[in-house]
């Protein structure tokens, strides 16, 4: 290992705790890489762009998308390393106590302390399960709702019967020409007041029911009708429609933590059982975000910003145990007098 290889703090995961992290990070000047699976920054909130988020303190309601550009902004502060499209398989020690991080690509990264901030892990959406439904991918067979503009005026079957999926099925109510919705289940399974607004809608909901069949218009191309067969009473009934939006749930996939050979202390045999200040049963690993778990954990992004600083100021005491215990403010950190003066000049412009 080259010593520029080596970094202070090398966070895995690049969404909301991952970004806060790097933000921290650079805040208390230690050299830090964020290493990403996906191909961009932002983590989880790339499911939801358009809806609104509206317990972040401090921040009016804002849109998933807007959301991400500001983490991303503040993430990047600092200018720490980013490293996407790698997902990290393993992490291990050498004799030095140095971290060593494989990717699926077989690259290794050094680092003197980890910040486990993988959220629920690698999420894929279920796929539907017909054959040959992937063709239609690039066409209108949809796995999440990016762009509500897209599904206007519209006939839309949705697929799915959880929070998500009553969720996309309400706001497009309003947006599209017409919204059906189909679950396997004789009832749908989310928040109550969510499932008496569909109820009370446009919406068609057919219960017992699952798409059997992806029927193709003439061009081969796009799906113009879908089969739902009702496994109750084997009524088959085919709908017309523009677009096809599957919620069937995540595969998550979280092998990370137990590939390991560090004993990683675990709970629920998914989460990283940590402290309140963020540690892990490893000295020098931490956890932030929705991959940490204890007592007084929040499952909110407001919850991750807080995991995220803790475990920067443990790691900061790891690395240097004389090290003040927390950073200081920012509003009277020397780390941002530069910045301050060209922001103030804007201000008084
Ligand atoms: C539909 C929906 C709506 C929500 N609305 C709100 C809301 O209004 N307010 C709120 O506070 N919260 C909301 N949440 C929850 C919020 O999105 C999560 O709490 C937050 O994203 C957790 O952040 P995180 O950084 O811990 O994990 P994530 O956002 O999941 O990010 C983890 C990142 O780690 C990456 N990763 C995972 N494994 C690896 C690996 N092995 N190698 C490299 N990278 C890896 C992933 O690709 C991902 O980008 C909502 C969630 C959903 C699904």
């Amino acid at each position: 290992m080259n010593i520029d290889e080596l970094f202070d703090v090398t966070i895995i995961g690049g969404g909301p705790a991952g970004l806060y992290s790097a933000f921290y990070s650079g805040l208390r000047e230690m050299k830090t890489k964020i290493i990403e699976f996906q191909p961009q920054l932002g983590g989880k909130i790339h499911v939801y762009p358009e809806k609104m988020i509206w317990d972040v303190g401090g921040l009016s309601p804002i849109p998933g998308a807007k959301l991400i550009e500001q983490l991303v902004q503040q993430g990047l502060t600092f200018d720490p390393e980013v490293v996407l499209n790698e997902k990290i398989v393993s992490v291990s020690r050498d004799q030095d106590g140095i971290f060593l991080l494989k990717t699926a690509s077989g690259v290794v990264h050094y680092s003197r302390t980890v910040i486990v901030a993988v959220g629920g892990g690698i999420l894929t959406p279920q796929k539907l399960d017909i054959e040959g439904a992937e063709r239609f991918e690039i066409a209108n067979l949809n796995y999440t709702v990016k762009s509500l503009q897209h599904f206007k005026n519209k006939t839309v079957v949705i697929s799915g019967g959880g929070n998500s999926a009553i969720d996309w099925a309400n706001e497009l109510e309003s947006i599209a020409k017409k919204v059906y919705l189909t679950y396997r289940k004789d009832s749908l399974n989310g928040h109550e007041a969510q499932i008496t607004q569909l109820m009370e809608s446009s919406c068609d909901c057919y219960f017992n029911s699952t798409i059997t069949k992806l029927i193709a218009g003439e061009n081969h191309e796009l799906i113009q009708q879908v089969e739902l067969t009702n496994s109750e009473t084997g009524e088959v009934t085919y709908l017309e429609i523009d677009e096809v939006i599957i919620n069937h749930g995540y595969e998550r996939d979280s092998a990370l933590l137990q590939n390991s050979e560090l004993k990683i202390e675990m709970e629920e045999d998914f989460y990283v059982k940590g402290s309140a200040n963020s540690e892990s049963s490893v000295p020098g690993l931490y956890a932030a975000g929705d991959i940490l778990k204890h007592d007084g954990k929040l499952h909110l992004i407001a919850g991750a910003f807080q995991d995220a600083a803790n475990a920067v100021n443990k790691a900061k005491q790891f690395i240097q145990p004389d090290a003040l215990k927390y950073g200081m403010v920012s509003s009277h950190n020397d780390a941002f007098k530069e910045r301050n003066r060209e922001l103030v000049k804007e201000l008084i412009k």
